[in-house]
């Protein structure tokens, strides 16, 4: 695999908060351009610590990469500011949705598209996309952000982003408090996506059994370390993944997900 393959490369990433909090201790990921990766790991295993070093974006919450490295497209992320970073192409859906509750569903849309600079055209090029990728996005369009339900803000949180014209798009539990249903209708929209235009993808889930579904690959992460990478339908085969992360009943002799460092991805 040549390295013009590789849009995303972590390698033995640390980090803190404060300077004594330690969140992560040996993080490694990494993402092949046109696809999917789901990152994975119980409540506090440092999923968003990860994305956020990613986008740079741990500065802001008083986070610091201590060791390792984090190249978006060769390019060393701590170099660029978080804004700039979106330009380029790395941009992330944060957890809890962020939409601004009292501007109409469009206007959210096209807020996602001027730090680009786009011209009016392009805007409504763009907008079209996403419409086509959010049918019922159009039909929300001139409805009240706030006043939308939670997966029609999680749409339009995505559709904003993919305003900006990404080629990583990563994104911080988009499942989060949302019905099944929303959440199927959500990661079918990213296959296609991803299918469609050639999108890269990252996604860090609680919820495993969506995120193995819908991914090519995925990294485990327990207590700040990845503990395992491989194909997501190989991860979701093994006795130790479906009794700790898919809530599954543990099989007889099973053995535990081996707290070390990963496989080779
Ligand atoms: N702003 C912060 N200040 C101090 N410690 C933090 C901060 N954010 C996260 N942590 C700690 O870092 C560790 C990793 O947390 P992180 O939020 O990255 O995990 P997570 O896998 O995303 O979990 P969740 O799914 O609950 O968001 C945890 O021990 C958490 O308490």
């Amino acid at each position: 695999m040549s390295n013009d393959d590789v849009i995303l490369a972590v390698t033995d990433l640390k980090a803190t908060y404060n300077h004594a909090v330690s969140a992560l201790h040996g993080v490694n990921l990494m993402l092949k351009r046109g696809e999917i990766v789901a990152l994975l790991g119980a409540n506090g295993a440092g999923k968003s610590t990860t994305l956020k070093a990613i986008s740079n974006l741990l500065p802001a919450q008083r986070g610091q990469i201590t060791a390792g490295s984090i190249l978006f497209e060769g390019v060393d992320v701590r170099k660029s500011a978080a804004s700039d970073l979106v330009r380029a192409g790395l941009v992330q859906v944060l957890e809890g949705r962020h939409c601004f509750p009292s501007l109409s569903v469009e206007e959210n849309l096209i807020s996602g598209g001027l730090g680009r600079g786009s011209s009016r055209a392009e805007l409504a090029e763009d907008l079209d996309k996403v419409y086509a990728h959010f049918p019922h996005l159009r039909e929300k369009r001139r409805a009240l952000s706030g006043l939308t339900s939670g997966g029609e803000q999680q749409m339009t949180a995505i559709g904003r982003a993919l305003m900006s014209r990404p080629r990583l798009l990563v994104l911080d539990e988009p499942s989060m408090g949302l019905a099944p249903l929303v959440v199927q209708d959500i990661f079918k929209t990213l296959r296609r996506l991803n299918r469609e235009t050639g999108l890269s993808i990252l996604v860090a889930e609680q919820n495993a059994a969506i995120a193995l579904k819908y991914a090519d690959r995925a990294t485990i992460l327990e207590n700040g370390i990845t503990v395992l990478s491989g194909q997501a339908a190989e991860l979701g085969e093994r006795d130790d993944v479906r009794a700790f992360y898919l809530g599954q009943k543990t099989i007889p002799g099973a053995r535990s997900v081996p707290a070390q460092p990963a496989t080779a991805v």
